[in-house]
Formats: structure tokens, sequence, C-alpha cells
């Protein structure tokens, strides 16, 4: 008589195959955020997961914040952080501190990776031109070395997917006369997931997905119409680094991401569950002709 607990999880297994078929030899774009990363033990059930989508047939590519840490680092060294409209405003000196600090997590995600067997590459947005940036303004306004993305060059990632590896990204981009440009993360993964026709981009953040109004956790919005997007944010219901996400994730749809997600990486292996279960989690974004599925909490 075979164990109940191994039927079981034959069984799970079994009902992770559509799922598998679906997304064979498909790009997924995992953004994960800085927010999402402090805790060690929760980083490690992201990065298994990525590893076992890999390993089941998926293309991966990470693309990785590090906001909090770059935050961190900033105040230690006597500078504070400034922010407009989610973005931070990046003189010279919080430049350096910024290429530092995401060059720092790129290689720590890479080992986590390869300490799962799976054969990692860390690069940043200028390595071989992945990324070519122009100067960004905030409504006219000079916010110094933030890089807005002008073009992706994606051959280096095609050329590591063909040999197997896992790409990690940092969002680090290069202007013409090769300046450094910090680029905030989640446009650095709407334009990858862009450029690589991915079939999935998932930002995987410290907050159940988005809500109506962020006081009340009653109000997560399951399912949001790129059309609602623009009304959320000049309503003032999305603030902070919720707003470039939504934006990123806008432009991504209309730009044929087919699936675009917001899940709470505070919740281990939130990527599984939102890939290999029906029930979504965490604010799906649909496009301007898709009908609802779940209602609003
Ligand atoms: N309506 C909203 N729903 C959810 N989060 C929101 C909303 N408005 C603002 N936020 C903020 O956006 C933050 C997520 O963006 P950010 O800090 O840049 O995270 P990440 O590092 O994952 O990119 C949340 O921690 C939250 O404080
Ligand atoms: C221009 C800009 O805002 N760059 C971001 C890059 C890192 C990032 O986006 O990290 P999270 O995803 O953790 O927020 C920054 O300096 O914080």
């Amino acid at each position: 008589m075979v164990n109940q607990k191994y039927l079981d999880k034959a069984e799970v297994l079994i009902e992770a195959l559509p799922y598998i078929q679906r997304f064979n030899r498909k790009i997924i774009v995992v953004k994960y955020g800085g927010s999402a990363m402090t805790d060690e033990k929760l980083t490690r059930s992201v990065i298994q997961d990525v590893v076992l989508l890999k390993l089941v047939g998926f293309k991966p590519i990470i693309v990785h914040g590090g906001g909090k840490e770059i935050s961190r680092w900033s105040e230690k060294l006597g500078i504070k952080p400034q922010f407009i409209d989610g973005i931070r405003v990046t003189d010279e000196s919080t430049m350096e501190v910024a290429e530092m600090i995401l060059n720092k997590v790129n290689k720590k995600l890479v080992a986590q990776i390869e300490s799962l067997g799976v054969k990692a590459v860390g690069i940043s947005g200028k390595d071989g031109q992945l990324l070519k940036t122009q100067r960004k303004y905030s409504n006219g306004k000079d916010i110094g070395y933030v890089g807005e993305v002008k073009s992706v060059c994606p051959k280096i990632l095609q050329n590591l997917l063909e040999d197997d590896f896992l790409p990690v990204v940092c969002p680090i981009g290069m202007d013409d006369e090769y300046h450094s440009y910090n680029v905030n993360a989640d446009d650095a993964a709407c334009a990858l997931a862009k450029a690589m026709s991915a079939e999935k981009l998932a930002f995987l953040t410290d907050m159940e997905g988005v809500y109506k109004d962020p006081k009340n956790p009653k109000s997560l919005i399951s399912e949001l119409h790129v059309r609602e997007i623009d009304n959320l944010i000049s309503n003032g219901n999305v603030g902070g680094g919720m707003i470039p996400k939504l934006l990123d994730c806008q432009d991504a749809i209309r730009h044929h991401v087919s699936r675009v997600h917001i899940l709470d990486g505070r919740i281990p292996h939130c990527l599984l569950l939102e890939i290999f279960t029906n029930k979504g989690i965490g604010t799906a974004i649909l496009g301007d002709e898709e009908k609802r599925f779940y209602e609003d909490k």
C-alpha cells in the first residue's frame, strides 16, 4: 500500500502540469524589490521559486532592486535619501553608493542561485549595452543621474538564456557618453520584459498588492484594469514606489506582456502560488479588453 502522503505529493505535481506546459520555454521577468529582501529566509524562498521555475523549463530573468539598502548606506555615509514620486534624486555621491550597493546585492543573489545548483550570471544594464539610458526629468526638474531607458539591446540576455544561464540584472544603465545612470528597478524590469517579449512580468514587493486606500488593508484590488491606473495615481491613492510600479505595469500590458502581477514577496513561495494555482494572489493587471475574474475584496 502506497503511503497517502506520497500520493498527495504526486497529485500536487500533476496539478502543476498544465501550468508547466503553458509556460514551457516562456520568459518570465521577476522584479525582486529591495522592500521584500529584508529577511534572509524569505529571500531564500524567492530564490528557490525562481530556481524551480528554471528547472521545470521556464526562462526566468531576475531584475532586482535594493532601494532600502541604498538608503541605509547613504544615511551611514551622511547622505539624506530624497525621493520624488518614488524615484531617488541621485547626485554624484548617491550614484556611487547606488552602483556599489546594487552590485553587491546582485552578486549575493547570484551566489544564492548557484548554491541551489543553477548557473547564474549577474550583469548590470551597462553590460553589452543592455540598458541605454538618457537623463530622466521629473516634471521638468533635474533629479541628477536618474536614467530613463532609451533602448534595450537584449542580445546579452538572449545569449545567456540560450546557454541555460539564469540572468540576474541590476538596474544601472549607461548613456551615449558611457556615464552611469541609476534606473528605477521597476522601469528596468518593464523595459526588459517588453524587449524580451516576456510572457509574464511579476513585481515582488512588501505589500499584499495594490490597495484602493493604502490605510485600509481590506481594500486590496485583486484585478486592476490598465485604464484605472491613471485615476488611482492622480487621486492620490497610490504613492511612493507604487507609482513607478503601476506606470510600468500599464506600459508592459499595453506592449503585449500577457500577464503582469504585483505580488507580496513576504509570502513564502508567492511566485509558485501565483503561477501554479488557479486562485490568484496579489494584484493582477488586466488589459483594456479583459474581463474581471475575481471580486475586489
Ligand atoms: N495604494 C497603494 N497600495 C500598495 N502600496 C502602496 C500604495 N501606495 C503607496 N504604496 C507604497 O509602495 C511601496 C512599494 O514600493 P517600493 O517601496 O518601491 O517597493 P519595492 O522595493 O518592492 O520596489 C509600499 O511599501 C507602500 O508603502
Ligand atoms: C532612480 C531610482 O529610484 N533608482 C532606484 C534603484 C533601486 C530600486 O529601484 O530598488 P527597489 O526596487 O527596491 O525600489 C533607487 O535608487 O532606489
